[in-house]
């Protein structure tokens, strides 16, 4: 292994410190707390398991946590009249609904449902139509967390040659935007993708988000590229990412381990989102680039 390891748990570490610090401003000259609602339809373990982190998380950082659990089998009108509700509340700055939901709900109508400008996830349309365009918005906490580890490594990213495999609207699209606001030359791969082992030789930066284990192979990692492994993949071996990381530590300049890489940025990021959610609602001003350099 010459790689050397992103440590993204203790990034995440100082990012929450970080927003611990600016809740603390926050609540000074706003007069309050930041307040984040997360709703939990159903009994998917994992799931459960993240917004018992999050909902600990938000506390730890000094603003205030609303937890909605709803049974599996809630309709997706009820679904959508607690968002009403939660739009409306003005103690809540920060609305999530957690993924995946049931089957029989519709998720794109839900989160359609969510008011933009309370959408820390940064998964309703207007916030991507903002990210695309480059608009303040919200941006995905995953694809927001991958850009901060990103520019942490490198530094500048202009005129690096990235490659995303992936095209999902949570990860791959937005990461994408993200690796094209910072001057990247960018390739979106997928299934479809011809030649994928040769767009990825090309490739100063690869963001793996595909969802299988091990897919991305060392021999195909240019030497000297940053590897980022959004991929979490339980297995008999145990949690693994989508990137073959015995092999592309042998090449990669840098990699983010599975798990301990990316996954903890998300919590973080999302903080972080919801503390930039309050400043923006009360028009009290807010130096992003001074806080993480990263996103509009
Ligand atoms: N509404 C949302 N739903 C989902 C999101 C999201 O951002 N918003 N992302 C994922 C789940 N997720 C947070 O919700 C999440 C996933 C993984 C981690 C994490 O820290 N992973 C650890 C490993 C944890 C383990 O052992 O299972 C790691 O990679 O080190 C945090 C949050 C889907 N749904
Ligand atoms: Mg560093």
């Amino acid at each position: 292994m010459t790689a050397e390891l992103i440590d993204g748990k203790a990034f995440a570490l100082r990012l929450r410190a970080r927003v611990g610090e600016g809740v603390a401003r926050f609540r000074a000259a706003a007069g309050r707390v930041p307040g984040l609602a997360v709703v939990l339809v159903g009994e998917d373990a994992a799931s459960a398991v993240y917004v018992r982190s999050k909902g600990k998380a938000t506390v730890a950082a000094g603003m205030e946590s609303f937890e909605h659990r709803l049974p599996a089998d809630i309709d997706e009108a009820s679904l959508i009249a607690l968002v009403e509700r939660l739009n409306a509340d003005a103690a809540v700055d920060g609305i999530l609904v957690q993924l995946p939901l049931p089957g029989h709900i519709d998720a794109a109508r839900v989160l359609l449902a969510i008011d933009p400008d309370k959408d820390v996830d940064g998964f309703h349309p207007v916030n991507a139509g903002r990210l695309a365009t480059g608009l303040p918005g919200f941006v995905p906490c995953t694809p927001l967390g991958c850009a901060m580890l990103l520019k942490d490594q490198l530094g500048d990213l202009s005129g690096k040659d990235a490659i995303v495999i992936g095209r999902s609207n949570i990860v791959g699209k937005p990461m994408a935007a993200l690796l094209t606001a910072e001057s990247c030359t960018v390739t979106i791969a997928h299934s479809r993708t011809h030649d994928l082992p040769g767009h990825v030789h090309r490739a100063d930066i690869v963001v793996a988000a595909v969802g299988r284990a091990n897919f991305v192979k060392g021999e195909w990692i240019k030497p000297g590229a940053v590897v980022i492994d959004v991929g979490i993949n339980r297995t008999e071996d145990g949690l693994v990412g989508d990137v073959d990381f015995g092999g592309a530590a042998m090449v990669a300049s840098a990699i983010t381990p599975v798990p301990g890489g990316v996954g903890p940025m998300t919590i973080a990021c999302l903080l972080r989102n919801t503390l930039v959610a309050a400043h923006r609602r009360d028009g009290i001003d807010y130096d992003a680039a001074a806080f993480d350099g990263i996103g509009p």
